[in-house]
């Protein structure tokens, strides 16, 4: 079982968030903290509001209130540019890999150095970021081939690899087991817990997948009817007499 970590600093805070569509109510009263090198996995059912959850934390959406800080910095408050570069110090790993197909892997990881390396305090050289982030997702052989040259698995770990180049201090990871077998779904989860250890990363996981949250979790938030209905360790959640609960973890 993995351990909580309540006295670490939080890296990430979200307080009442509300975000309606028309009369469609999806987020109401939402919160969470994330804490420094925590593993937080969201879950909820689907049409739950954790996309809209991600896009309102990014900038892509607008939330109707509540306050987002991140790096203790209020994001609604912010200028484009401070956006950016407050966005530089988080890595996305969304659904689908979405990796730039005419590019090859060196290029799809040196694409995001070319926009922003100037601006962080990063020594290394471009080739050495390559070789390190491709290095830690177990994939330096794959370094000049082309992205349908890859399996789905090998994907998402470019797409992984690519997120973390920056060594961002956070990470966001959209669905990041969705469409993989079984197998591959696990080295992925694996792959996860590595990178909390490595790059010491905080994580916010949003997920369906019971096996992934069950081996990366610190602490679950359950999203249901647009707030956090319960959140605690995997074990006290699946461990809930609560119907609504138990519905997740049957
Ligand atoms: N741009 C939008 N305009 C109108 N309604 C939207 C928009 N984006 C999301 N919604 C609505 O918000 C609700 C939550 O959607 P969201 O995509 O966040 O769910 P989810 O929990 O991520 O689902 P899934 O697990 O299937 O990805 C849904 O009712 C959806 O129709």
């Amino acid at each position: 079982m993995k351990e909580q970590h309540p006295n670490r600093a939080i890296v990430m805070e979200v307080s009442n968030l509300e975000k309606s569509f028309g009369s469609n109510k999806v987020l109401d009263d939402f919160n969470l903290k994330l804490y420094k090198g925590e593993n937080l996995v969201v879950m909820g059912k689907s049409g739950s509001g954790k996309s809209v959850m991600v896009k309102c934390l990014v900038g892509l959406l607008e939330a109707d209130d509540g306050l987002i800080t991140i790096r203790d910095k209020n994001i609604t408050s912010l200028s484009q540019e401070s956006l950016d570069i407050l966005r530089t110090e988080i890595g996305f790993l969304f659904q689908g890999s979405a990796l730039y197909d005419s590019m090859t892997v060196r290029e799809n990881l040196e694409f995001p150095l070319r926009r922003h390396k100037e601006r962080l305090d990063i020594t290394e050289s471009n080739q050495e970021l390559v070789a390190e982030a491709l290095e830690n997702v177990g994939l330096a052989h794959a370094i000049d081939l082309m992205p349908s040259e890859l399996s789905g698995g090998m994907k998402r770990r470019v797409a992984l690899a690519r997120a973390l180049i920056l060594k961002p201090s956070i990470i966001i990871y959209d669905e990041p087991t969705t469409g993989l077998d079984p197998i591959t779904a696990k080295e992925i989860i694996a792959l996860m817990n590595t990178i909390q250890e490595t790059y010491g990363t905080s994580a916010l996981i949003i997920t369906h997948d019971i096996d992934c949250a069950r081996v990366v979790a610190d602490r679950v938030i359950l999203l249901i009817d647009g707030k956090n209905y319960i959140e605690g360790t995997f074990q006290e959640l699946a461990g809930s007499t609560d119907p609504q609960v138990r519905a997740f973890f049957k």
